[in-house]
């Protein structure tokens, strides 16, 4: 590793801490990911799943893994450097997406996914945080828990990020498909549109709930083997109503709610694949659709430091597998907990577990907020010991051009719930952020 000169740290998730750094041979930048538990064994590495999907999976719109490294028993990916994830760049704006870049990500995004797919991976954790962008071109990362089709079913409830989970992963389906993976493109599809979560939920139950208010009942013929059925069962029906997906995004053309419907579909089975997907209207519809500019009076802005949920671990979620990169890290466990903050009309702050605005004028409705602990840094430590290194060949990718632009207002995105979001998305460039990483 001493090839490599550490700058500053770009991301620090459950299974590893991910740097910048510098290759004082070859004069390149790259991203390396110092994983957290300790490797004795080549053979392990070898074994981990995001290597094994990885040096399978060659393609423009994935990750390119160039080198592992194992040394002092630590062990260090090197990855192609990508300047920014997706939720960055959404934090970020100040302005919507046209539809017209919401297409060039979610068609990128696609074609990584139906390459994965027909190559035998599933992600399972697809969320914007893993879908790294540089100059447009956007790839698809963090293979940690990438599993391979043909490997066998009852798969553990896992831990895939809350809020991109599929019905079917919620309710302990004993088996399940890549379809999960086609749930999460419709909740990023549709985030990409309000830049705001569509399923914010902040428990399980919770994240049903919400599913089924925008969604309405659930076809329960669907899940045939889950085991949590009961979760479902337990959410009153006679009280939601299913919501017009317009309504929600009311900036998204009939194509794109068409596609985010179809991959909301309740049945696995009946959402498109990412190459069906690929071949949905949306992506041929040429046409810029306006952008309402949402007006409220009550201007709440959610400070997006803290606006997105932890990886969420259970002790029952860990695999049994050797290769799960979560073994013994339990130190990386951080519960999902609500921690909010909102600005009324940029002056007034409040921060409780979950804000209540009953008394507004103009929207009787109560507002309600979600946000979760920041994850903690981690250091990196200058390792002593001799290294090994296995490299993988490098591909190049032509960029695919996107334009650039900046920051906007929501209205409510689930009329159905009893609660009403209305807040500014996106803190202006002058909210506190200095680091550019705002989790
Ligand atoms: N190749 C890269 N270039 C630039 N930044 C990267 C790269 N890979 C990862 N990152 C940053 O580091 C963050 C964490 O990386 P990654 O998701 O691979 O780690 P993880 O421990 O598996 O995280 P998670 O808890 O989401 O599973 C990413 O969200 C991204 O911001």
């Amino acid at each position: 590793m001493e090839r490599y000169k550490i700058s500053e740290e770009l991301g620090d998730g459950t299974c590893g801490s991910v740097f910048k750094a510098f290759n004082i041979e070859t004069f390149e930048i790259v991203a390396v990911k110092k994983m957290k538990r300790k490797f004795y064994f080549w053979e392990e590495c070898m074994n981990l799943r995001e290597v094994k999907a990885l040096r399978k999976l060659n393609h423009p719109n994935i990750v390119k893994l160039k080198e592992v490294v194992r040394e002092s028993n630590e062990l260090f990916f090197i990855f192609e450097y990508m300047e920014h994830n997706l939720y960055q760049i959404m934090r970020e704006r100040q302005e919507p997406f046209s539809e017209w870049e919401i297409r060039s990500f979610m068609s990128q995004m696609l074609q990584g996914l139906a390459h994965m797919h027909r190559n035998g991976y599933f992600h399972r954790d697809l969320k914007p945080e893993n879908l790294l962008v540089t100059k447009d071109v956007l790839k698809i990362a963090d293979f940690g828990l990438a599993r391979e089709v043909s490997s066998m079913p009852p798969y553990t409830e896992y831990v895939s990020t809350r809020w991109y989970r599929s019905p079917e992963v919620l309710l302990q389906s004993s088996s399940y498909t890549p379809a999960i993976d086609m749930w999460a493109v419709g909740a990023i599809l549709a985030e990409l549109f309000t830049s705001s979560p569509i399923f914010p939920g902040e428990s399980e139950i919770d994240q049903l709930y919400k599913i089924c208010c925008v969604l309405g009942a659930p076809d329960w013929t669907s899940f045939p083997e889950a085991t949590n059925i009961s979760r479902l069962i337990n959410i009153s029906y006679s009280e939601i109503l299913p919501t017009n997906l317009s309504d929600i995004i009311p900036n998204a053309s009939p194509e794109a709610v068409d596609l985010i419907m179809q991959l909301f579909s309740w049945d696995p089975l009946r959402r498109p694949t990412a190459d069906q997907a690929l071949q949905h209207p949306f992506f041929n519809v040429d046409a810029r659709i306006p952008h309402p500019r949402l007006h409220d009076p009550l201007e709440l802005r959610l400070n997006n430091m803290e606006s997105k949920p932890n990886l969420e671990l259970n002790l029952w979620d860990f695999d049994t597998e050797p290769d799960d990169c979560f073994l013994g890290l339990t130190l990386a466990v951080k519960p999902s907990v609500p921690k909010l903050k909102a600005v009324h009309n940029g002056s007034q702050r409040m921060e409780e577990d979950i804000l209540f605005c009953p008394s507004l004028k103009d929207h009787p409705e109560q507002s309600v907020f979600w946000s979760l602990l920041t994850p903690d840094q981690n250091g990196i430590h200058t390792p002593v010991e001799s290294s090994l290194s296995l490299s993988f060949s490098s591909i190049q990718h032509p960029p695919i051009g996107v334009p650039q632009s900046a920051g906007f207002t929501i209205a409510s995105l689930q009329p159905n719930l009893p609660v009403r979001q209305n807040y500014w998305l996106w803190p202006p460039p002058s909210s506190k952020c200095a680091d550019g990483i705002c989790r």
